[in-house]
């Protein structure tokens, strides 16, 4: 039987505490490689907005036709904000490998929408003003990732230590107090989860900023073997 595209263009996902470096990583990783990876796009019952395309910002659906892929089992979340319900489909991760590019899924704490064109386009801040927030932990989106037939590849991303994190979220200056308290908590969470469980193939410790990129850019891109 001929590979599927998962097997050959396998999804990456890429998760790590809040402040871990996950995004700083990325795009430099996209920059450097432009025509490798490809982004999903989420499924929406919000009626779509003056220049929105369907298939391009979002795939628009009735919300009788969600609720069917939700029954059918067919996104890896899904979850509803102001009255509308937002996806990211198996079948939207699919398509980008049957375009010959690799789907990186970005795990984030917080915004658990695997939405990583939203936040790759236009931004951090519009993906929270625009999905909200949801308190499913890093760990969830891996699990149900796992769960999937998409045989993605995980990779981890970890601070040095818990101090560092602390310094770099305080450093960023996007989270109050609060926040990077329960950041803090989460990450002891997810990086017990990342040494202990036997989900994540990679490690990478985001020390140095250059050789951290190095090694990710090394195993995620690999030479176009994409871990096949
Ligand atoms: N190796 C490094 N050394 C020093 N600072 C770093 C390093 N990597 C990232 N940073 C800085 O740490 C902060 C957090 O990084 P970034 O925002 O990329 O994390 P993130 O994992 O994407 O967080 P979130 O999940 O909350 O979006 C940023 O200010 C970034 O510039």
């Amino acid at each position: 039987m001929a590979p599927s595209a998962t097997q050959i263009h396998r999804p990456i996902v890429i998760s790590g505490p809040s402040g871990s470096g996950k995004s700083t990583i990325l795009k430099r990783l996209f920059a450097d490689h432009p025509d490798t990876f490809g982004f999903s796009v989420s499924h929406t019952t919000r009626q779509p907005r003056a220049g929105e395309q369907h298939g391009r910002e979002y795939n628009f659906a009735s919300k009788d036709s969600f609720l069917s892929l939700v029954d059918e089992n067919g996104f890896i979340e899904h979850a509803q904000f102001g009255g509308n319900h937002y996806g990211t489909s198996v079948k939207a991760v699919k398509d980008v490998a049957e375009k010959g590019r690799i789907c990186v899924l970005d795990i984030e704490m917080e915004v658990s929408l695997l939405s990583f064109a939203l936040v790759f386009f236009l931004g951090w801040g519009a993906v929270y003003s625009r999905i909200g927030r949801l308190m499913t932990s890093g760990n969830q989106g891996v699990k149900q990732v796992k769960r999937t037939d998409l045989n993605a590849r995980f990779l981890f991303l970890s601070p040095p230590s818990l101090e560092i994190l602390e310094q770099r979220l305080r450093g960023r200056g996007t989270d109050d107090e609060e926040s990077v308290k329960k950041r803090l908590d989460q990450a002891k969470v997810e990086m017990d989860f990342a040494k202990n469980g036997d989900i994540h193939e990679k490690i990478v410790v985001n020390d140095d900023l250059d050789k951290a990129y190095k090694e990710v850019e090394a195993w995620v891109v690999d030479d176009g073997k994409y871990g096949s």
